[in-house]
């Protein structure tokens, strides 16, 4: 498990293998649903904060609730505490929020108090087109006092130091009538400090750009799952059973972008595109 080794090389990053005591690796936190909170991510999502003060919470509350918090001496240079510690020390650099699975049980309400459990289920080693990318898969538990709220299955990549970013693609128009939407650094800022997120990728230009080599900051990936949650839930008239997204391509701060949706033969197909007509992120959802 030692981290002695560079970052980024191959011997480094060793085999499968040599990752297996990690899995099974868990952590707990709690947290309350402050109205604070609840208000937080409405405003964030554009949505009326007072419609909140109430219950239910804002759907994709619970990716902002009882977040990993390190004291700032066990940070990691890329802003998330140190790995080794809950979370295996796999050295590459970039890591990503490749995507989730989540099964909603019961509604998180304004003022409920949340317990959350994770545990490292699989550590996965693959060759993508972007060079040698390495899975780690966590489980993640939301308690309430009334019982499971949300289960989810998080997958996170990690890959290779960023080589500079290719040139942006030229831009092409939406087709008309469509909600063009922009997430620009106040928002991925603010989406930061609700989630407790010290990634360096959503708020800092120069690391975002000259370290992990992105063509600027990074829209995070639970926030763009977060709107089209949303989106599927007002077409459908409630909260989906259960939700997965995959993020295809990094979506860059202050880049327009739409939401798009087709009805599937259970739920709905989702995706987020952004003005290169690039979809950067793949979802569904799913209703019994
Ligand atoms: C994930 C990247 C690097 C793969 O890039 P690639 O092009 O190299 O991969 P590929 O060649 O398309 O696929 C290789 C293999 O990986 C699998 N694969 C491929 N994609 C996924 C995925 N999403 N989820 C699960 N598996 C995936 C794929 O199925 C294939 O498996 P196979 O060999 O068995 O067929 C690339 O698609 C990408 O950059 N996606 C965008 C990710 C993103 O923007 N995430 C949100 C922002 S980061 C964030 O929010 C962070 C946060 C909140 O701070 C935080 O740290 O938690």
């Amino acid at each position: 498990m030692g981290t002695e080794k560079a970052l980024g090389t191959e011997e480094a990053l060793g085999t499968e293998e040599a990752w297996r005591d990690w899995i099974g690796s868990s952590e707990e936190a709690d947290d309350v649903i402050a109205p604070r909170l609840s208000a937080g991510l409405a405003a964030v999502l554009d949505l009326d904060a007072a419609a909140y003060a109430g219950q239910p919470a804002p759907l994709g509350i619970h990716w902002c609730l009882a977040p990993p918090i390190a004291r700032q001496s066990g940070l990691g240079p890329d802003g998330h505490p140190a790995r080794g510690g809950f979370l295996p020390p796999i050295p590459l650099q970039r890591r990503m929020w490749a995507g989730s699975s989540a099964t909603f049980h019961d509604a998180l309400l304004t003022g409920d108090r949340v317990k959350r459990r994770s545990t490292v289920a699989d550590i996965v080693m693959k060759q993508g087109r972007s060079g040698r990318l390495c899975f780690v898969g966590v489980t993640h538990r939301y308690e309430t006092e009334r019982g499971l709220a949300v289960s989810e299955r998080q997958d996170i990549v990690y890959r290779d130091g960023g080589a500079p970013a290719a040139a942006t693609a030229e831009t092409r128009p939406f087709a008309p009538g469509q909600d063009v939407l922009e997430a620009g650094p106040v928002a991925l800022f603010r989406y930061s400090a609700l989630t407790f997120n010290g990634h360096r990728i959503h708020y800092d230009l120069a690391y975002a750009r000259d370290v992990e080599g992105y063509a600027g900051l990074v829209v995070h990936g639970p926030l763009q799952a977060t709107l089209l949650l949303h989106r599927a839930a007002r077409l459908h008239g409630r909260c989906p059973d259960r939700f997965s997204f995959r993020g295809m391509a990094p979506l860059i701060g202050g880049q327009a972008f739409v939401l798009g949706s087709t009805t599937t033969a259970d739920g709905l197909a989702l995706h987020v595109e952004s003005d290169t007509g690039t979809r950067t992120m793949a979802a569904e959802a799913w209703w019994a």
